[in-house]
């Protein structure tokens, strides 16, 4: 059975409390069938094996998610909610637009090793022909926010001429999840910081002004 997070007293009463306690027994269980989905795949999990391994009734399970599918989605869409907060936080830190793309593939990095709905939300997405339910396109949003950071590099003359931004983001997104479909295809991810940092110090000198 996975560990379950302890609700927290946050001191509130009646039916604020019970909405709270709602929003973290969801949270269990898109977690524990995100370890599920990433573990097993899609075909193979059910909703009992989510049940049984955030030891609640299969009733409790459909009351926050109504099937598998609607699971499915739930994974993807957390997924994809945390990029522009992990955004938010990486400009906080007051690096040039080209080192806020280097971190922001090292926070990636770190979700694909460690993150169960980062990890389920890729294997989701490779596996959406077997997903019977329509999932948002994969990499676009990734695309997106690298494009717009290299726009903004390329504004402040940290590319080299030659470059033109929205090809760079291309050629980084794809480095970038090539290096992890292969790390993990061959050996569980294993060496992917590895092939990262590859990645990392063959591209991006390469771009730079
Ligand atoms: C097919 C993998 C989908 C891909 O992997 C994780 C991730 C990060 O958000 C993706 C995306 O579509 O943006």
């Amino acid at each position: 059975m996975w560990p379950t997070p302890k609700i927290q007293r946050s001191g509130a009463t009646g039916p604020l409390l019970r909405q709270e306690r709602a929003e973290r027994t969801r949270e269990q269980i898109l977690h524990c069938a995100a370890r599920i989905f990433a573990e097993r795949g899609y075909q193979q999990t059910g909703i009992k094996d989510v049940a049984d391994e955030v030891a609640m009734t299969k009733g409790a399970v459909y009351f926050h998610f109504p099937n598998k599918q609607a699971l499915a989605i739930a994974v993807v869409d957390e997924l994809y909610s945390r990029w522009p907060v992990t955004l938010e936080a990486v400009r906080g830190k007051g690096l040039s637009p080209l080192d806020t793309v280097i971190e922001m593939f090292n926070a990636a990095t770190v979700a694909f090793l460690e993150d169960p709905i980062m990890q389920a939300g890729t294997r989701l997405q490779n596996e959406r022909d077997a997903v019977d339910v329509e999932l948002p396109p994969p990499y676009v949003d990734w695309t997106n926010l690298i494009s717009m950071l290299m726009r903004e590099a390329h504004q402040q003359g940290q590319l080299a001429q030659h470059v033109d931004p929205d090809v760079a983001a291309r050629v980084a997104v794809a480095a970038f999840f090539g290096a992890q479909h292969i790390s993990d295809n061959l050996n569980g991810r294993a060496d992917f910081a590895e092939r990262w940092r590859e990645v990392r110090d063959t591209l991006f000198p390469a771009l730079r002004a």
